[in-house]
């Protein structure tokens, strides 16, 4: 070790590095010996090595397996939060909307995430969905063409497909759990549309961190009573009946068919939450300037 990174320095020799001719060695400074300040470390005499910092890493090439390793990855999921946060930072109070991938566009399904979205939008809710096709579409096309905020957190899928058209800010992952984190950091509340197993992985994790109170401040809105139904029958007569939750639980959601219930539901929890009329004024206050903005 030579406290220099553990690197052996030959100042006799200079480096090569790869894709170059050989390196002088530094020249003797005022003092009489050769020395370098190298980031906050002074290397004097046989410390001092032919390369400085920059040029080892704008010159050297190399073997890339180190891309594959998990130091690398955590820099990469790092990068990927620093994004998100510094992306949707500023963006007004939201809701996540989830629902299925598959849902046809012009079905009864995709008309409702429209309206749920529009409704949204008006009332000064930016909309995030995960940016998809189906029923994260039919949300964003909502909010999007009432002039709202529509952002889409996109994930790399094998099949991937892109940002669906109607979202206006776009955020792509690379990592499930670093998006997640994106849907209920910036989100009021939930709004759950018909949905697979990526939507009920999204319910069951909205529903587990209001559980445990890793989130206090929002309300989970089931729509399609005849959709869920079925799940939430089984919630009550086996999950609950066998001590799997307790009713209490069953309280952590809501389910309705109605838009204006959705909005309600919302709007109550902020009020609940210490959201005011004012911080109401302000959202649309935000969409008006974004949609002056949009005008330019
Ligand atoms: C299946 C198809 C495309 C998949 N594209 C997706 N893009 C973005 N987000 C997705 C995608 N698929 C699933 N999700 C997430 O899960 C939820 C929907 O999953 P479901 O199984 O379809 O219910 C959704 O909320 C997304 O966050 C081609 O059709």
């Amino acid at each position: 070790m030579n406290g220099t990174g553990g690197q052996e320095i030959r100042p006799d020799e200079g480096r090569t590095n790869g894709h170059g001719p050989e390196r002088s060695v530094p020249l003797p400074g005022k003092r009489g010996w050769p020395e370098r300040q190298q980031g906050p470390l002074l290397l004097r005499r046989g410390r001092v090595g032919a390369e400085t910092t920059d040029q080892r890493l704008l010159d050297t090439t190399g073997p890339t397996d180190w891309l594959h390793t998990d130091p690398w990855r955590v820099l990469r999921i790092t990068s990927e939060f620093v994004e998100g946060f510094g992306g949707l930072a500023e963006l007004p109070p939201a809701v996540s909307v989830f629902g299925s991938a598959r849902t046809p566009r012009g079905s009864a399904d995709y008309l409702t995430g429209v309206e749920i979205g529009r409704a949204l939008a008006q009332a000064g809710y930016a909309v995030i969905t995960g940016g998809g096709p189906g029923a994260m579409e039919a949300a964003n096309r909502g909010a999007s063409e009432a002039g709202g905020v529509s952002v889409g957190l996109g994930i790399e899928l094998p099949f991937e497909q892109g940002l669906n058209e109607y979202v206006d800010l776009g955020l792509n992952f690379r990592y499930f759990f670093v998006r997640k984190t994106m849907f209920v950091k910036y989100a009021q509340g939930f709004v759950v549309l018909p949905g697979g197993f990526g939507t009920l992985d999204e319910l069951f994790e909205a529903l587990t961190l209001v559980q445990t109170r890793k989130v206090t401040r929002f309300p989970v809105v089931l729509f399609g009573s005849a959709y869920w139904g079925g799940l939430v029958e089984w919630l009550r007569s086996t999950v609950v009946e066998q001590g799997k939750a307790s009713t209490a639980d069953m309280d952590l959601f809501h389910v309705t068919d109605d838009v204006a219930e959705v909005m309600k539901i919302l709007d109550d929890a902020r009020r609940r939450n210490g959201g005011s009329d004012q911080e109401a004024a302000e959202r649309a206050a935000f969409t008006a300037v974004e949609e002056g903005a949009s005008d330019i």
